[in-house]
């Protein structure tokens, strides 16, 4: 028994590092962590990232990257872990984030030697030695140019399963070719944050994985092929081919054994040599993969980004929201919304209520926590008093996409009057709901159109919604998201909690390993899934008279968006 295959999955997140070490029976046997801020030496980051405010760059230095690796495999040996037992390898990368390859690259990730470390021996094989990180914002020219290469952003999502956005790889990837027309010459390869962790493991570069291509703008998802057109653009003065060697070919199935793990890993670690290394997806997309999923059910993962990831039969493209590839099941489909303000945000005003109080408890969020479930839903006091809702955006925001700032209005839900104004509102106490908030019914709003009624007369919502990454720790957002979200059977959150990406590909692993010819993801996890330890209910989904009433904010949640965008257009002198 103690010799029975164990499988890593690595998740290479914006803020840490972390492998996740689970057993044929999905079991959770060892976990380690390189917190980027923390752990690291050598690199002046903050939250995981640079940023060049004057050119709204954010990007990540790799070499940091290699250092926590090596860290992680370190930590997971002192932790115990035989790692000959390991017999699959597989990661979830933050999306979008791209890795500039030289010329060298594939002759040093052939030769790494096991007396040095990752971060010593590898710089050089970059022609670029950062990362651009998906809360980049410096792309707009180029996805103007996107969004009008097939006619309109609605064509291009119609495509690429999203129009064109900031932190996309191919909007990223052009304005690299103008900004650094010799470094990218000198690119022989461009990868994912996803299909760099593979290639870390592998010793040579790694195709693009299926479901995470789709974030980059440039593959035609209902094709299975790069769309020419937008490649051509892409490529700006450079050759089209040329780009096209650069970024490789994109194999269809999940699970495809790409290889076994390069003998650095072996004689510096003692892995075994027939240990097989699957292909690293997209941080959502493996999230999607922590559990058997139904497409009745809703995921938000509350990291440093706000995602909602649904799994759906349909293809239903919209500028406003993305869809990918399924990252194990052809024919299925990621839905997902994503914001940039997620954790920080919300950070931002949890401080500024410490602040407030002069209070810095051990536990940070309990100011906010309590707060934000003693304030009434919206604000009213009273059934007739006015809704108060507002956007707290302290970086630019994707959906819609405003820059920083913050807005707060009023509104009237019988008479449908809309005031933009703070009398009312108590700053900073009534902001802590009110930004739970403002994220949840942003996502309502947006995932209406795929949500259905479960039955007996209930209106249309999710069977059930699962909270996961560091946010899933909060009882205040896990009972809100049920009174805006609804949910027929609540509010789960995973027993891992935090760890859902780095879960989900290790039980990609597991699925890429262990499969029956034939065998679907979706089959193999769910007769392997113990639901009872797995998940735990955390707060009610759908409760009646409030539901509804959150449905009534959602009018106004909508209004009030389309205003501050207009009002903003009108400022910066564009057309809506
Ligand atoms: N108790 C908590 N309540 C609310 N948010 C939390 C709590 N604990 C951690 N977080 C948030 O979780 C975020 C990190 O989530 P995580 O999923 O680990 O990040 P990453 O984006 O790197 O994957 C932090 O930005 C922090 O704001
Ligand atoms: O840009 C997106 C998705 O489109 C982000 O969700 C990134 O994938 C980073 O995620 P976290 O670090 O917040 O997990």
């Amino acid at each position: 028994m103690s010799q029975s295959p164990l499988y890593i999955g690595f998740d290479l997140s914006t803020q840490q590092l972390k492998g996740l070490v689970v057993n044929s029976e999905l079991k959770v046997v060892y976990i380690a962590k390189f917190d980027f801020d923390a752990d690291s030496h050598g690199f002046p980051i903050k939250k995981g990232v640079l940023t060049n405010e004057a050119e709204h760059e954010v990007y990540a230095p790799i070499a940091l990257w290699l250092q926590a690796l090596d860290t992680v495999l370190e930590s997971l040996r002192k932790q115990g872990l035989d790692f000959s037992r390991v017999k699959g390898i597989s990661g979830a990368g933050q999306q979008h984030g791209s890795v500039y390859w030289g010329d060298e690259a594939e002759q040093l990730l052939r030769n790494l030697d096991p007396s040095k470390s990752l971060e010593d021996q590898l710089p050089a094989a970059f022609s670029h030695p950062y990362s651009p990180n998906w809360q980049d914002s410096s792309t707009q020219r180029e996805c103007d140019e996107f969004d009008e290469i097939l006619g309109s952003p609605e064509q291009l999502a119609q495509a690429t399963g999203s129009k064109a956005h900031h932190r996309f790889t191919g909007p990223q990837i052009l304005r690299f070719t103008r900004k650094h027309p010799e470094v990218y010459s000198k690119t022989a390869r461009i990868s994912l944050v996803s299909s760099f962790i593979a290639s870390l493991f592998l010793g040579h570069i790694a195709p693009f994985d299926i479901s995470d291509v789709c974030g980059m703008n440039l593959w035609n998802i209902k094709n299975g092929t790069y769309d020419d057109k937008i490649l051509q653009l892409c490529s700006g003065k450079f050759e089209v081919e040329d780009l096209k060697r650069k970024l490789g070919d994109v194999p269809e199935d999940g699970g495809l054994h790409l290889g076994s793990v390069h003998s650095y890993y072996t004689k510096r670690y003692g892995f075994s040599s027939d240990c097989t290394v699957i292909p690293a997806t997209g941080d959502n997309p493996a999230t999607i993969l922590a559990l058997p999923l139904r497409p009745s059910d809703a995921m938000v993962s509350l990291g440093t980004s706000t995602t909602f990831l649904m799994s759906t039969p349909s293809y239903m493209p919209d500028p406003a929201t993305h869809f990918f590839n399924h990252p194990t099941t052809a024919g299925l489909y990621m839905f997902m919304l994503c914001y940039k303000n997620g954790g920080l945000a919300r950070e931002y005003v949890r401080d500024s209520i410490n602040e407030s109080l002069k209070d810095h408890p051990s536990q940070p969020w309990a100011n906010f926590d309590k707060i934000s479930l003693e304030s009434p839903p919206l604000g009213q006091k009273n059934p007739t008093d006015l809704m108060k809702m507002g956007l707290f955006f302290p970086r630019p925001e994707i959906v819609p996409n405003l820059p920083s700032g913050q807005w707060r209005f009023t509104y009237n839900a019988e008479s449908g009057d809309l005031q933009e104004t703070t009398s009312g509102w108590s700053a900073p106490n009534d902001e802590a709901r009110a930004i739970i908030e403002s994220q949840l019914l942003s996502l309502r709003l947006r995932s209406r159109g795929l949500t259905q009624s479960p039955g007996n007369g209930l209106p249309a919502q999710p069977r059930r919604v699962y909270l996961v990454g560091g946010g899933s720790k909060n009882q205040a957002i896990a009972k809100i998201a049920g009174e805006i979200l609804g949910g027929v059977e609540g509010v789960y959150k995973l027993d891992i909690g935090d760890n859902a990406c780095a879960l989900g590909a290790a039980y990609k692993a597991v699925w890429g390993m262990e499969r029956q010819p034939g065998q679907t993801f979706e089959n193999l996890i769910g007769q392997r899934w113990q639901e009872e330890e797995f998940i735990e209910k955390i707060a009610d989904g759908y409760q009646k008279g409030v539901f509804e009433q959150y449905g009534k904010a959602v009018e106004g949640f909508e209004k009030m968006e389309q205003q501050v965008v207009q009002q903003v257009s009108a400022a910066q002198g564009a057309k809506p």
